[in-house]
């Protein structure tokens, strides 16, 4: 089976000359949560607008269920749902009459039962009769998820689903992105919440000035870049890390009351055991220890920092 999105040697420069994109390449696979992250600028929202065909690329080949983007627009389109940051509704309209036009834009016969459907899913139905302006905030990123799955695509792209929005919230709209893949939808989502990756995504894609400098199973990539820490609480406070130890990856805490030592989760040796044993030699006791491991935020922050 081809990828729901492939995209091909992809550059982009805007008339101003700015180079927003730079060879990218990547693949989407069916029924995958891939999240797109990387700093502001990065070029994220030119890499979905260019897949979805709202912005043209410059050169390079993007697919949707293997029709050109360029080439095949309308059925390439038709595959497609996108829900952009900004909510770009007719405040006036209701519920109901936004998201069936939505459907008519890309030229599907009308289908009360999917719109109905569609509704219930995201618990709009009760306000389906309702004007766009009497909704909440959160009301209302539901109705811009409504609209873009009113056409039934295959592939949903989310554009920073959970910008502004409160903690609750948030944790609503993933559940929704959730139960949506499991309906079997693909879904790529943008996001500044790294957190929000760590929750949601099958893969981690790491965009960094119009690069894509990694693509990688969120797992994996916890596990290959991620580090762990032992934090030894002393007995008695040190002034720096003695002379002896100096070999050891051992930093000592600014209240000279615990030594960390760093390693490798993905090495087959972590050298606790020689740390602790070379630990006692020195007569340096502890009262108590506990390992930490990074969060995928830290890995992205180093991920970026060195690519700067
Ligand atoms: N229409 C345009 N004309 C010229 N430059 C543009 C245009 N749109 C975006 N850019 C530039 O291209 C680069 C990538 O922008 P893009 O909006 O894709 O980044 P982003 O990763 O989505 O950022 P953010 O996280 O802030 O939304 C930025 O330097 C931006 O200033």
């Amino acid at each position: 089976m081809h990828p729901d999105i492939s995209v091909t040697n992809l550059y982009k420069t805007y008339a101003s000359g700015h180079q927003a994109l730079k060879d990218i390449n990547l693949e989407i696979r069916r029924g995958e949560i891939f999240a797109l992250l990387g700093p502001n600028g990065a070029g994220k929202t030119t890499l979905i607008s260019i897949i979805c065909g709202i912005v043209n690329h410059t050169s390079g080949t993007v697919l949707a269920d293997g029709h050109n983007i360029a080439s095949d627009y309308r059925a390439a389109r038709a595959r497609i749902g996108l829900v952009p940051q900004e909510l770009n509704t007719d405040a006036f309209e209701t519920v109901w009459d936004t998201v069936s036009f939505s459907r008519g834009l890309f030229g599907k016969a009308p289908n009360p039962a999917h719109i109905e459907k569609v509704l219930k899913s995201l618990s709009l139905w009760d306000k389906r009769d309702s004007r766009i302006m009497a909704l909440s905030g959160g009301m209302k990123r539901r109705v811009m998820i409504a609209k873009a799955l009113s056409h039934e695509p295959q592939i949903l792209f989310l554009d920073e689903p959970t910008a502004g929005v409160d903690v609750e919230l948030r944790r609503d709209m993933w559940e929704l992105v959730r139960r949506l893949r499991e309906s079997g939808v693909t879904i790529i989502l943008t996001t500044h919440y790294i957190e929000e990756a760590e929750e949601m995504a099958d893969r981690i894609g790491v965009i960094s000035q119009g690069q894509l400098i990694l693509v990688e199973d969120k797992h994996t990539l916890m596990r290959k870049l991620g580090k762990k820490e032992l934090r030894l609480h002393l007995q008695a406070p040190l002034e720096s890390v003695p002379e002896s130890l100096s070999d050891l990856q051992l930093e000592l805490s600014e209240d000279g009351t615990e030594l960390v030592y760093t390693f490798d989760t993905s090495e087959e040796r972590t050298g606790i055991a020689t740390l602790l044993r070379r630990l006692a030699e020195q007569g340096v006791d502890f009262k108590d220890l506990r390992t930490r491991e990074s969060s995928l935020e830290e890995i992205f922050v180093n991920l970026v920092k060195a690519k700067v």
